[in-house]
């Protein structure tokens, strides 16, 4: 069973009430990361390429800050700590309004004991601009059986 908004909402922060949907919390962009150097996936560990934060646009004084982005794959982190409690599994989808405007936002499994400010594949596939602190996504918890909880090398991550 998915669980309410209300519910995922204490454990996103910060979180305010426009973030909160029926059915689960909208993130904020961060930053936005271009990669440089290829990463490396091996049998028994994995290398994360480096990588640079996008220069922010003032494009024709817009406030708030906005990112300008050609087309292109990037990495971009969300502002919320996230934290997926006990029993749960967490699951990110984009926010419709980026996958009309020709872009999608890919992600992976959230699991249980994780806690940190994640990342997403940000595709986008026409010019866009996105402010920072712009909503482009949403996380939406399940229910979920486990042995184990979260200890991976991500774990804490982005968390000041
Ligand atoms: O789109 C996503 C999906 C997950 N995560 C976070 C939460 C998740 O619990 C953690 C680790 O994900 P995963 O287990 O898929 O990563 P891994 O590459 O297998 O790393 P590790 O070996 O550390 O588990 O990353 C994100 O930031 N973005």
């Amino acid at each position: 069973m998915f669980r309410s908004g209300a519910f995922v909402a204490d454990h996103i922060s910060p979180t305010t009430d426009d973030q909160v949907q029926p059915n689960g919390v909208d993130l904020t962009l961060d930053v936005v990361f271009e990669q440089l150097e290829p990463g490396r996936i091996g049998r028994d560990g994995k290398q994360i390429g480096d990588r640079v934060a996008r220069p922010l646009e003032e494009l024709e004084q817009k406030a708030p800050d906005t990112y300008y982005l050609p087309q292109g794959a990037y990495v971009a982190r969300y502002s919320e700590r996230i934290e997926i409690p006990d029993g749960h599994i967490g699951f990110v989808y984009p926010r419709s309004s980026l996958m009309r405007n020709s872009c999608m936002l890919n992600t992976a499994v959230w699991d249980a004991g994780y806690e940190g400010r994640g990342e997403g594949l940000l595709q986008v596939h026409h010019d866009v601009e996105i402010a920072r602190g712009a909503r482009i996504a949403q996380i939406v918890f399940a229910e979920a059986d486990h042995e184990d909880v979260y200890d991976g090398s991500y774990q804490g991550e982005n968390l000041d």
